[in-house]
């Protein structure tokens, strides 16, 4: 059995807004978290595989970043300050239908790179060769849901089928159970109710969720409405969608109704604030959602639209941007928001079984929070601190299932040079520099 024990941090157990135990320890045995508690109250250090001094430091439960795409990061910067349809159909799609499965692979290490460096321990991703995807988590030792991105309007429309059952038999359950399958098509307005059936068909035959893009533009709730009389939420609720368990991504342009449905019907909503704002698509209504008491876990989408996967700045941007949307100072405060940032993400993908509190009997996905410096000064509140003031780099260490993947700023898992090597040269190839 390998044991590993955190010592003398500050534990933000994410239980409740008060379930903080202050210079505390956490052990860890073959990547279970079986004891969370004061000084001394573990077994003793003498047996231990490893001990990592934590004083001065906060663990908690890593991020979940609940909506990206991440081999994006091959595009960011490359197609920025226009609205979503010119944006996609112009410039991402074009680029996107160059790529390899191996520009993928090196696309979406940097990404894990980039979140791992920013204390985020698992994502929601959707986007086309998974095995490719999946193989970047494998190696990264990420916890990650993956989702073929399936078009159905396209002619490759019966293939991203075929390749989500083949995602699913090859990799659900996989990485020692790290990688999770949910089915990923693309959005009401590029899968046609005959394909999205299709789909219904395959999450009924492998039991899978669905993780769909909705509502995220005015264009598309007009264009929805012209062609089936519905906006997208009761558009999909009439075809039986959520009797499935289903993620949806964006959720801007809701009536009373739609919001009525997601909260009933939907496992969860992926909230992207600085995608929705970058692409000027609106401002989801989180507040209302959260008060009818729907799930809403936070996203940065990909690296096009947002440009980076810094969850500690999403979280903050999205509760501020809320409070100005509503002119309400108290809705997300700073706990609400870390709450979205973790369990709620974690929820969303159906993983609220096993991460996103630190809690015996969850794997043990944590990170370790620097708080001595100046920008972390006084600690009236920890929880504001992190929420409002802390900065990816603050991020120390990261513990992902159990295993130690960054310690002390160095990834282990990864060589970083070779990383962005490979995506220097690949970006270049595929931009036609
Ligand atoms: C078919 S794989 C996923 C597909 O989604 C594209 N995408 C990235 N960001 C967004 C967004 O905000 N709305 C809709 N589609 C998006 C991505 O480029 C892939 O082509
Ligand atoms: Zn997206």
């Amino acid at each position: 059995m390998n044991k590993l024990l955190i010592r003398g941090a500050t534990i933000l157990t994410m239980e409740g807004p008060d379930a903080i135990i202050d210079t505390g320890e956490i052990l860890i045995e073959d990547g279970w978290i079986t004891h969370v508690g004061l000084p001394g109250s573990a077994s003793g250090s003498f047996d231990m595989d490893e001990v990592i001094e934590a004083d001065g430091q906060v663990a908690m439960p890593g991020f979940i970043n609940c909506h990206t795409h991440a081999a994006m990061t091959l595009l960011r910067g490359y197609a920025d300050d226009l609205p979503l349809m010119k944006w996609l159909s112009e410039k991402i799609w074009p680029f996107e239908g160059r790529m390899t499965g191996e520009d993928i692979y090196w696309g979406t290490m940097l990404a894990c790179l980039e979140m791992i460096k920013s204390g985020t321990t698992c994502f929601g991703d959707m986007y086309d060769h998974m095995h490719d995807v999946a193989r970047a988590v494998e190696n990264t030792g990420m916890r990650a849901m993956l989702s073929r991105g399936m078009i159905g309007v396209l002619p490759t429309g019966e293939k991203a089928l075929a390749d989500a059952e083949e995602l699913a038999k090859n990799w659900n359950g996989k990485a020692d159970g790290r990688i999770t399958v949910m089915l990923g098509p693309h959005a009401p307005y590029t899968c046609p109710p005959e394909y999205l059936d299709k789909v219904m068909n395959l999450a009924a035959k492998f039991k899978l969720g669905i993780n769909i893009h909705v509502a995220e533009t005015l264009a598309e709730v007009e264009e929805i409405k012209k062609q089936y009389g519905k906006t997208p939420v009761q558009h999909l609720d009439s075809l039986g969608l959520f009797k499935f368990p289903v993620l949806a991504a964006h959720c801007v342009h809701l009536d009373e109704q739609d919001m009525e449905i997601l909260a009933q019907k939907a496992m969860g909503i992926a909230y992207n604030p600085q995608s929705n704002m970058k692409l000027a698509s609106g401002i989801a209504p989180v507040a209302r959602l959260l008060e009818l008491g729907a799930t809403v876990g936070i996203g940065t989408d990909g690296t096009a639209s947002n440009n980076n996967l810094d969850m500690l700045e999403e979280l903050r941007t999205g509760s501020y941007l809320q409070k100005v949307s509503t002119m309400n100072p108290e809705v997300i405060p700073a706990y609400r928001a870390l709450q979205m940032a973790t369990i709620d993400g974690a929820l969303c993908m159906g993983l609220g079984d096993r991460v996103g509190l630190i809690k015996e009997g969850m794997r043990a996905d944590i990170i370790l929070i620097d708080t001595t410096e100046p920008h972390m000064c006084p600690r009236h509140n920890l929880v504001a601190n992190i929420a409002y003031a802390a900065n990816a780099s603050d991020v120390r260490t990261v513990i992902i299932d159990g295993k130690v993947v960054m310690l002390d700023r160095v990834v282990l898992t990864i060589d970083e040079e070779r990383v962005m090597y490979e995506v220097r040269e690949r970006a270049e190839r595929l931009a036609g520099k």
